[in-house]
């Protein structure tokens, strides 16, 4: 058992290579040469909110970053004012079936991708980052964010009872207490008071900052063993993945149910009418 771990640990070293990721329209992928860090950038106009093609874009470039063994992975966005608005609502709203069955599926594996990857994850969060926006930043292992922007999961404010994996990704980097408050309330918090809270590490005042504070972040690991580091990441994080990676039928069905609720439907339609309105202002 340990000669087979040695083994593993030594491939791991050995396979830490460079190499360039392809994007797709809905994701952009860059490597650095040097450092072997990937920057994937979210690029679905105008808000980057998650809808199938946008989650399975999501996973399938986390899935070949790690597998073309980049050293780690920065997620940011490539609208200057949102990193992401969330879910896209429009797929939760009178919902055909079939799609919103595999919407959630995209939508759970593309969690696990994230929260589960072998290799170091830091958010530069350098605009709004709500509800699933805000989930995978605080999905990451370390996040800064620009002035002037929003944080938080909002979900009870239009209608949605929180599902666990979503309140278990608030307790990796939230006290109970906190979470409790902000997922009740549904708490949006400016940059500051996340930084209060903890929930980023840091404040930065550009877009270029924020990508070296997380590079800075990545390279920290660099003494570090990446299978050691990824198996202890997994270690940690294992129970609060455990019921989803142990029975995700059950969280899709529970889901998909309580989408399907006239009392989810009605508060869709006021929230998203609402939404619509601000515009027309
Ligand atoms: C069981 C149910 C599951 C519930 C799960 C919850 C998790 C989620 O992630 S639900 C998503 C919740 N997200 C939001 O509530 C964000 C709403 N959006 C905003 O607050 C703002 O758009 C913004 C602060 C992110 C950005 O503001 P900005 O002024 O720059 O852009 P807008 O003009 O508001 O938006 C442009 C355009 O995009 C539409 N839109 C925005 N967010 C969403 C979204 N999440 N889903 C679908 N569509 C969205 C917005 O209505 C505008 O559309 P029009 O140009 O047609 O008016």
């Amino acid at each position: 058992m340990l000669r087979s771990r040695t083994k593993l640990i030594e491939l791991g070293k050995r396979q830490l290579c460079r190499s360039m990721c392809k994007s797709s329209e809905l994701t952009l992928v860059e490597v650095d040469d040097k450092t072997g860090i990937a920057t994937l950038t979210m690029n679905k106009p105008p808000v980057n909110s998650c809808n199938l093609e946008f989650l399975r874009a999501l996973k399938s470039a986390m899935k070949e970053i790690e597998s073309n063994k980049c050293s780690g992975i920065i997620l940011t966005s490539s609208n200057d004012k949102v990193f992401s608005s969330g879910l896209d609502l429009n797929e939760l709203r009178q919902p055909n079936p079939e799609r919103l069955a595999t919407f959630w599926k995209e939508l759970q594996e593309m969690w696990v991708t994230l929260y589960l990857s072998n290799v170091p994850t830091a958010a530069a969060i350098n605009g709004h980052a709500l509800a699933v926006g805000c989930v995978m930043a605080a999905a990451c292992e370390y996040r800064v964010m620009l002035p002037d922007f929003t944080i938080g999961i909002h979900a009870t404010k239009f209608g949605y009872v929180v599902p666990p994996f979503i309140v278990n990704t608030y307790l990796s980097v939230l006290p109970h207490p906190v979470v409790e408050r902000a997922l009740l309330q549904g708490k949006i918090f400016s940059t500051q008071e996340a930084l209060q809270i903890n929930l980023i590490d840091e404040v930065v005042n550009s877009k270029d900052e924020a990508l070296c504070k997380c590079a800075d972040f990545i390279g920290s690991f660099e003494q570090t063993n990446p299978v050691a580091r990824a198996l202890t990441k997994r270690q940690l994080r294992a129970p609060f993945a455990k019921q989803l990676l142990e029975d995700p039928e059950t969280e899709l069905r529970e889901s998909l149910e309580y989408i399907n609720t006239p009392l989810f439907q009605e508060s869709l339609d006021q929230y998203l009418l609402q939404l619509k309105k601000k515009n027309k202002k």
